[in-house]
């Protein structure tokens, strides 16, 4: 069970929206996912305007919790804004604060992703930040009371994977709330390989969205979040410099 604040959830898949090839292939892959949780960005949608095409619409938003996203913001006054315009249009109070520092590496602020979080917590909201993989900084955010931390295992929408495992791992071991791995995961074993380093839950969209069969891989990687959690549950064997015998001899007179 994935406790973030007061909801709760059995799947550890959250999905993002955007990007998919057509609304159908979407909504097929949100189904076969088998997510609870779905994010996209705020600004995507036509909030005041019913009359717009509106890219939540074939996913039967109601079985879903919505996380609301803060993306295209570059400060925290600008990440406000926007999750309280999420909040006032009746979406979830839960809220990704996504705020981006530079606009080719899409990496997050850490300064503005701090204060954006101490904003939001203020004005009552579910607070949920991406942030870098930062060991530090993922203390100093779990302090100011935020609900999860969201550390980028690589570049949005690089598909490079988890390229520093050791401070995932540093984050995971330090967090007394849930950790969620989010961005730049690539493959079905990407997502595995989160799991098992202990995280929560794993926030994903161009893996499954950019995917050749979208609705095939959103399916893989719910299995891959299922057994990456089993594997981690169930606790890996160490590693070991030299072979041990899978059937050892001693003892067995032969
Ligand atoms: C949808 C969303 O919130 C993205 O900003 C998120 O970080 C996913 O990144 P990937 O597309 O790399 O999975």
């Amino acid at each position: 069970m994935l406790k973030v604040g007061n909801y709760e959830f059995s799947s550890r898949l959250l999905l993002g929206t955007g990007k998919f090839p057509d609304f159908d292939i979407q909504k097929e892959a949100v189904k076969v996912s088998g997510t609870e949780i779905l994010t996209f960005a705020v600004r995507r949608m036509n909030i005041f305007d019913p009359d717009q095409p509106n890219f939540l619409e074939k996913l039967d938003a109601e079985n879903f919790t919505l996380l609301p996203n803060t993306a295209g913001a570059k400060t925290a006054e600008e990440a406000v804004r926007i999750a309280k315009l999420a909040k006032a249009s009746g979406l979830c109070d839960m809220i990704k604060v996504e705020v981006i520092g530079d606009f080719k590496t899409l990496l997050p602020d850490p300064l503005e992703t701090l204060r954006a979080s101490e904003m939001l917590l203020e004005e009552g909201f579910t607070v949920l930040p991406y942030a870098s993989d930062d060991v530090i900084l993922a203390q100093k955010l779990e302090e100011l009371g935020v609900h999860a931390i969201m550390p980028g295992a690589s570049p949005i929408g690089s598909g490079l994977g988890i390229i520093n495992p050791l401070n995932i791992s540093l984050i995971i071991e330090q967090a007394n709330i849930p950790v969620i791995v989010d961005a730049g995961i690539g493959s079905p074993a990407d997502a595995a390989a989160a799991m098992e380093l202990g995280a929560d839950g794993v926030l994903l969209n161009s893996a499954v969205s950019g995917a050749d069969d979208p609705v095939k891989m959103a399916q893989a990687m719910k299995l891959a979040i299922e057994a990456g959690r089993l594997g981690y549950e169930a606790g890996r064997i160490p590693k070991k410099r030299y072979a041990s015998a899978s059937s050892p001899l001693e003892g067995m007179s032969i």
